[in-house]
C-alpha cells in the first residue's frame, strides 16, 4: 500500500493457479496438452473488474449479487468501491477472506450540505437524496486513483469498469486509463429505458395533454402525466435534479455494454426496445437476488433490534397459506400521515392479517421515534391483541417473508428489487408507485404482466380506507382477478426459475447471457 493514495483498498487472498500444480503436472506427458490449455485458460481468464453501485440499497444490493454471480463463474479479481460506510455495510455481507475487494472513496457529507455520516439514502428526504446525488461527483478524482493503482499493481488495466447508471463519470475514468465501461441498470428494461428516455427528453411540463409518448416506445404507446414525479415535471435542465440526471444518463448511453437486472421471457418487450435504443449489447442476467449474506436484518448491526426475523417467520407460520398482506415501500420512501392514517384503516376494514414495514411518515425524521398519533388510535396494540398485524418497524426481513408460503400479496411501491423479490417468489401485487422509475414499472406489471393492480400513485395522492379495503379483498380473493394475478405470478416465477437453470443438459438464458457477458469482458483484454 502505498502512502499518498487516496483510498483504503481491502485486499484478500484469491484463486491462483499454482506454479506448483502446473510443475507437478508437467511430468505427466499425457495431460500436457490439457496443461497448455489450462494455462492458456488462467491467463486468459485472469483480469480485474471494478464495479462503482450509486449509493443505495436498492443499487448496493444487487452490484453485490452480481459480483458474487461473475465471481463464482470466473477468475476476475473483483473490486467494488464505494464510500466508507457503504463499504463498511458490504463488508458485513462478505466473509473473511473473500474473493471480492472492497476500496474505500474517500468522502464527507457535511461538505456537501448532508447531515454528518450521511452515505446512502436509507431513510433520506428527497431534498438530501438529490445532494448525495450531485456529491458522488467528488468521488470521480478517488477512483481515477484507484485505477491507476490498480493498473500499477496488475500491470495492467482493469479488464472493466461496472458502473451504475447515475455514476456514468466512471465511463469517463474508464475510457481515460485505457480500459472499458458496462453499466449496470439495477432496474428492469421497461422501466430503465422509460426513465432514461423521459430525462433525455426534457422538458414535460409543456406536453398538452394527460398523455404523451416517450422515445424509444411505440407510437401508439401513452405515459400518464400522473406517472411523472413532480421533480420530473418541474425539470427543464436547468433544475438542480436535471443538472445531475441529465449527464450522468447521457454519459451511460456510451457505456460499451449494458447489464440489466431482468429476464428475457418476462420482459420482452421492454428488452427488445432498450436494445434498440442503446445500440449496444443488453444482457439480460437476471433476477440478480439478495446474496444470502444480505437475507434477515442480521447484517444491519448498529439499527434498533426491532422485530427479529425468528419472530417474524413464527407469526407467519401460524398463518394459512396465501392469508397474510406484506406492506413494505422499499429502503428510501415512505407515505405521507393521512396515507398512512388511510392505510391502517383499510387494513383492519379488510380483517386480512398483514405484516408492514413501518417508518414514520413523509416530511418527518424517517429515523426518529414513531409516533402513535399517525395512526388511528389503539392500532397497534388492537392488531396485536388480535394477532392480524405485525408492525415491523423501519427495516423487515423482506426476502424471508415473501419466500414464506402465509404470503399472499405485497403492497409496494414497486422498486425493482422488491418487484423480482415479490414474483419470483409467485407473490402478485398491489402497486403503489412513489419515485424514480417506479410508475412505470407499475404500468408494465399492470400492462403487460397482468400481476399487478395500482391502488394509487406519489405520496401527495388522496386515498381513504375504503379504496385500500377494496384492493386488498380484490387481490386476496382466490376467484376472479385476483386468481389469475396469483397464476401469472406463479409464471413469471416459473420463467425466473428456467432462466437461471444450469446443468448438464441446459443452461437458461440468464446463464447464457451471463456465459456471453463474460466472453466480451474477456475479450476486452485484446483492445
Ligand atoms: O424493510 C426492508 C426494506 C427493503 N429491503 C431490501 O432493500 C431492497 C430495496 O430495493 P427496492 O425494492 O428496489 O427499493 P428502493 O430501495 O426504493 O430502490 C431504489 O433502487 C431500485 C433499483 O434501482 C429502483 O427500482 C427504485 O425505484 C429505487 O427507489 C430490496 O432488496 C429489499 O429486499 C429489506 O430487506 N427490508
Amino acid at each position: 500500500m502505498r502512502g499518498e493514495q487516496w483510498f483504503t483498498y481491502f485486499g484478500f487472498a484469491q484463486y491462483q493457479l499454482s506454479f506448483f500444480t502446473l510443475i507437478d503436472e508437467l511430468g505427466n506427458k499425457n495431460r500436457r496438452t490439457r496443461l497448455v490449455n489450462r494455462m492458456a485458460d488462467a491467463a486468459n481468464k485472469k483480469g480485474h473488474i471494478v464495479m462503482v453501485p450509486y449509493m443505495a440499497h436498492g443499487h448496493i444490493i444487487p452490484f453485490l449479487a452480481l459480483a458474487r454471480l461473475i465471481q463464482q463463474r470466473t477468475n476476475f479479481t473483483i473490486t467494488i468501491a464505494n464510500t466508507p460506510l457503504n463499504i463498511q455495510y458490504l463488508r458485513s455481507a462478505l466473509s473473511s477472506p473473500d474473493q471480492i475487494r472492497l476500496a474505500e472513496l474517500p468522502f464527507n457529507a457535511t461538505q456537501h450540505g448532508l447531515p454528518p455520516n450521511i452515505e446512502n439514502t436509507e431513510n433520506l428526504p428527497l431534498t438530501h437524496v438529490i445532494h448525495l446525488s450531485h456529491s458522488s461527483l467528488s468521488l470521480e478524482a478517488p477512483f481515477r486513483s484507484l485505477i491507476s493503482q490498480i493498473t500499477q499493481e496488475d500491470g495492467k488495466p482493469p479488464l472493466c469498469t461496472i458502473s451504475d447508471v447515475f455514476l456514468s463519470w466512471v465511463n469517463n475514468v474508464a475510457k481515460s486509463l485505457g480500459t472499458r465501461n458496462l453499466t449496470f441498470t439495477t432496474c428492469g428494461a421497461y422501466g430503465t429505458l422509460a426513465y432514461v428516455s423521459i430525462w433525455s427528453n426534457l422538458p414535460h411540463r409543456k406536453t398538452d395533454s394527460d398523455e404523451f409518448w416517450v422515445p424509444g416506445f411505440p407510437q401508439n404507446y401513452r405515459f400518464h402525466r400522473t406517472q411523472l414525479h413532480k421533480y420530473l415535471r418541474a425539470a427543464d435542465g436547468t433544475d438542480e435534479w436535471s443538472r445531475f440526471f441529465i449527464p450522468q444518463i447521457a454519459l451511460s448511453v456510451e457505456s460499451d455494454g449494458w447489464i440489466c437486472n431482468t429476464v428475457e421471457d418476462i420482459e420482452p418487450l421492454g428488452l427488445q426496445l432498450l436494445r434498440k435504443y442503446l445500440g449496444v449489447p443488453v444482457w439480460s442476467v437476471g433476477p440478480v437476488l439478495p446474496p444470502d449474506a444480505l437475507k434477515g436484518s442480521k447484517h444491519r448491526a448498529g439499527k434498533e433490534p426491532g422485530i427479529t426475523l425468528e419472530a417474524c417467520m413464527e407469526w407467519l407460520d401460524l398463518k394459512d397459506e396465501n392469508s397474510v398482506v406484506y406492506i413494505s415501500f422499499g429502503s428510501q420512501n415512505t407515505i405521507s400521515a393521512s396515507q398512512m392514517m388511510a392505510l391502517a384503516e383499510g387494513l383492519e376494514e379488510s380483517g386480512r392479517s398483514f405484516i408492514w414495514v413501518i417508518r414514520p411518515p413523509f416530511g418527518f425524521d424517517m429515523n426518529g421515534e414513531f409516533r402513535e398519533e399517525w395512526l388511528p388510535k389503539g392500532f397497534e396494540e388492537r392488531m396485536k391483541d388480535t394477532n392480524s398485524g405485525l408492525m415491523v418497524h423501519k427495516w423487515g426481513p423482506q426476502l424471508e417473508i415473501l419466500s414464506h408460503r402465509s404470503t399472499g400479496a405485497f403492497l409496494s411501491h414497486c422498486g425493482w428489487n422488491s418487484v423480482l423479490e415479490s414474483l419470483s417468489n409467485g407473490v402478485p401485487i398491489i402497486g403503489w408507485p412513489l419515485a424514480a422509475e417506479q410508475a412505470y414499472n407499475v404500468k408494465m406489471l399492470v400492462e403487460e404482466m397482468g400481476v399487478a393492480v395500482e391502488l394509487t400513485r406519489t405520496v401527495e395522492s388522496v386515498i381513504s380506507g375504503e379504496q385500500v379495503r377494496k384492493i386488498i379483498e380484490i387481490v386476496m380473493d382466490r376467484q376472479g382477478k385476483g386468481k389469475e394475478m396469483k397464476e401469472k405470478a406463479n409464471e413469471v416465477a416459473a420463467h425466473m426459475r428456467n432462466a437461471t437453470k444450469e446443468n448438464n443438459q441446459e443452461k437458461g438464458s440468464s446463464v447464457r447471457a451471463m456465459d456471453d457477458l463474460v466472453r466480451n469482458i474477456l475479450s476486452y483484454k485484446a483492445l
